[in-house]
This record gives C-alpha cells, sequence and structure tokens, in this order.
C-alpha cells in the first residue's frame, strides 16, 4: 500500500474567524502536492458563542470536561467543519471516497502548558460520521503528556516545505505565522527545528479595534496607519516575562490583553500595536541558533501593511529581508490548513509531530487520535 494519501486538514485558529480547508497529497515526508484550498467564515453570532466558550474552559481541570454550554458549542463548531468539507468537495468535485483522512484541529479554548492543559474542541468522532471520512484529532495532547508544550506543531510542515522554496532566498530562512499569536520555525541545514510561539500576532489589533466597534480587525492596517507608536505602551508589551525569561513558552489567547479603552487613542493604540507584532517576533528571534536572513510571513498578519512595514524597518535594521509566503509561490491563508492535512498522514503512519527543538517535549513524539468512519 503506498504511503501516499489524500488529506483534508480544518484549522480554526485563534483569531476565530473561521475555518480554513486545505487540500494535500503527501506521505508525511518529503512528497507534498499542495491542492486547492478554502475558507468558512463565522459569523458574528457564533465568534460571540466561541468566545463565552472561552470563558466556560476557564473552569476546565481535565481535558475531557466541557462545563455549560460548552459541549453544545462544540457539537455546533463540528457540524459547521462538516459543512466545510462538504462544500470543499462540492466546489472542487470531489467524493468523500476520495479523502484518506481529515485532519481536525478544532478550536482552542485552554491552552496552560505550565499545567500540562491544553483543551481544543471539536468531535472527531462526529465528524467521520459527518462527512464519511476517517478523522484525526487531538493532535496536540500527546506532546504535553511527553512533557512539550503542545505547540507549535507546524514546524514539521515547513521542513517539507523549505526543501522546495526558491533557490534565491538568503538564508538562514525563518518561516512567519502571524495570526492570533504568532510563531516562527527555523530549520537548520541539516534538517535540525528550532521554533516556538513568539508573541501575540494579530489578537490584541483585532480586540483593541473591536473594543471601539470598528470591526473584527484593522483591515488594510487602515486605523494603524493613521496613528503613531506610544513607546511606553510598546515597551510595557516588550518588556513581558514572556520576552525577558530566558524560557521558550507556548501561548494562549489570555496571556496578553489590549490596551485599556481610553489608554491611548484608537490609531495610536493599533499602530503601537502592530509595532510590537513585529517587535515581538524579533526579540524572540534572538533565541534562534543563528540570525535570520529572510522571514516568510504567513497567516492573516501579512495582509496588514502597517504589521509588514514595522517588521520589515525592524528586521532590516539585522540585515533581514521580510517577504509574504504568497511571493515564493506559498498560500499564506491556507498553510496551517495543510500542515493539519500534512500531520494527519504522520500521524497515520506513528511518524513524530513534534520534537525537543519545537515544542520542548523529551523526545521526538507522534501524536493524534484516529477517529475511523462509521
Ligand atoms: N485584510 C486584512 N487586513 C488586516 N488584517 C487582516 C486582514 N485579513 C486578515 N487579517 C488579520 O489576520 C487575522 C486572521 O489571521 P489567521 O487566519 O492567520 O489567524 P488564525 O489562524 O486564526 O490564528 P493562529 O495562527 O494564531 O491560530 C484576522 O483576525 C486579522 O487580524
Ligand atoms: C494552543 C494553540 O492552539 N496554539 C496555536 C496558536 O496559534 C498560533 C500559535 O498559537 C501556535 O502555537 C498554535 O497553532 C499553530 C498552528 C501550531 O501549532 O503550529
Amino acid at each position: 500500500m503506498t504511503a501516499v494519501k489524500t488529506a483534508i486538514g480544518l484549522m480554526s485558529g485563534t483569531s476565530m474567524d473561521g475555518i480554513d480547508i486545505a487540500l494535500v497529497t503527501t506521505d508525511g515526508e518529503a512528497v507534498v502536492r499542495r491542492g486547492p484550498s478554502h475558507g468558512l467564515s463565522y459569523d458574528s453570532g457564533f465568534r460571540a458563542r466561541l468566545k463565552a466558550a472561552l470563558v466556560m474552559a476557564g473552569a476546565i481541570r481535565h481535558r475531557a470536561e466541557r462545563p455549560d454550554a460548552l459541549a453544545r458549542i462544540e457539537r455546533d463548531l463540528t457540524l459547521l467543519h462538516a459543512v466545510a468539507v462538504h462544500d470543499f468537495l462540492h466546489a472542487q468535485g470531489l467524493k468523500s471516497s476520495g479523502i484518506d483522512v481529515i485532519g481536525f484541529h478544532g478550536q482552542t479554548v485552554l491552552h496552560r502548558p505550565d499545567d500540562g492543559l491544553t483543551v481544543q474542541i471539536g468531535d472527531g468522532a462526529l465528524l467521520a460520521a459527518e462527512t464519511g471520512i476517517d478523522v484525526v484529532d487531538d493532535m496536540r495532547a500527546a506532546d504535553m503528556v511527553a512533557g512539550g508544550q503542545g505547540a507549535p506543531l507546524i514546524p514539521v510542515y515547513h521542513r517539507a516545505l523549505a526543501a522546495n522554496l526558491p533557490g534565491d532566498l538568503d538564508g538562514p530562512v525563518v518561516f512567519v505565522n502571524i495570526g492570533g499569536i504568532s510563531n516562527l520555525t527555523f530549520v537548520g541545514d541539516d534538517g535540525q527545528l528550532s521554533a516556538f510561539d513568539c508573541g501575540p500576532g494579530n489578537m490584541l489589533i483585532d480586540q483593541w479595534v473591536e473594543a471601539h466597534e470598528c470591526g473584527a480587525f484593522d483591515a488594510g492596517g487602515a486605523i494603524a496607519a493613521g496613528g503613531a507608536v506610544v513607546p511606553d505602551l510598546a515597551a510595557r508589551y516588550l518588556n513581558h516575562a514572556f520576552f525577558t525569561d530566558n524560557i521558550r513558552r507556548s501561548l494562549d489567547r489570555g496571556d496578553f490583553a489590549p490596551p485599556a479603552k481610553g489608554e491611548v487613542s484608537l490609531a495610536d493604540g493599533a499602530r503601537t500595536l502592530a509595532y510590537v507584532t513585529g517587535a515581538a517576533i524579533l526579540r524572540c528571534a534572538n533565541h534562534l541558533p543563528a540570525r535570520p536572513k529572510t522571514y516568510i510571513i504567513s497567516g492573516g498578519g501579512r495582509l496588514n501593511p502597517v504589521v509588514m512595514s514595522e517588521f520589515s524597518a525592524l528586521a532590516g535594521q539585522s540585515g533581514a529581508r521580510v517577504v509574504s509566503s504568497d511571493a515564493v509561490g506559498l498560500d499564506g491563508g491556507a498553510m496551517e490548513a495543510e500542515a493539519w492535512a500534512y500531520l494527519a498522514v504522520r500521524s497515520l503512519r506513528g511518524l513524530p509531530l513534534t520534537f525537543p527543538g519545537t515544542t520542548g517535549v523529551r523526545e521526538p513524539v507522534s501524536g493524534g487520535i484516529f477517529r475511523p468512519k462509521p
């Protein structure tokens, strides 16, 4: 039997803006054929329920617990993922019988690595029943049991992508995902991985703009473009223990809070937070084994020109260049979903998902729970 599988990846990230879905044909190792991708946005009502889910999840002490209405939200989240899969298959002229496996991330509602607790809601067995496709879910849990941070998991996929980058990029090359939270991956010449979360990505900007009833995010960086960086406010974020400690930790949405309303103007706040997003990545890059020369940016942050220009200016001071993943032939909006497809195939094959250099896990470990179709 061939090790190459056709897999769908499903990601509902920390921004809680919707579901990304991508098709990848892969052996979970060097063979990666990227297929089509699509996104399904949550409506404001469902986003509000997910935000309520974060509060409910605060009471969880064991990862299987579902207090309050969490079980109901989990079910509805799963059914929305099933709709996303059905719509995607239909649009691509594919049948469920043509898909070997779905890699299902679910929605992180609680992430406390210091307590060994990470909770992604999403019912893999229900998704397998609804789609008629085998599902692998819960890919973070085994890593935490083995002493890892439970995140980031995307680095092993970055390593596969690194093998096929255009030859004219100056190395070392670092992949940076600017989602709700940012994370980065350094791939050594020997394939050795060094990766970690690297600060709040867009989540503070989103919360700040939303608190002013100016939408769910700063579209095109338009608000930030009219403001100025407030140094004291920026310093407050950048002096957080996450940056000053020598230990690399993975982040939860709740680890940073937006400024108090009225503390600074809307535009100055948005500009300062865009600056913090870029400066945070550079601070964390100091922990890498070598100074990066090229940063490849994926995730929604690449669509905020102010985040990109603040980051490019700071990176430029250290002699590095910042490029959007799309400029090097990669889909910056689908990369996490692609990664979850890739990880599902690795899980089926028992290959490691995480490594000491990525999550701090004691030794490379596989992960994921297999939920067969009925
Ligand atoms: N056109 C745009 N202009 C400015 N910002 C944008 C734009 N489009 C997306 N974003 C930002 O990107 C965010 C979504 O990014 P993304 O989908 O990568 O996050 P995620 O996958 O949910 O997060 P994570 O990687 O932390 O799990 C939005 O919340 C917004 O802040
Ligand atoms: C616990 C959790 O869901 N973490 C996410 C989050 O969003 C970005 C960053 O923080 C990263 O560590 C991780 O997701 C990516 C996809 C990962 O695991 O690679």
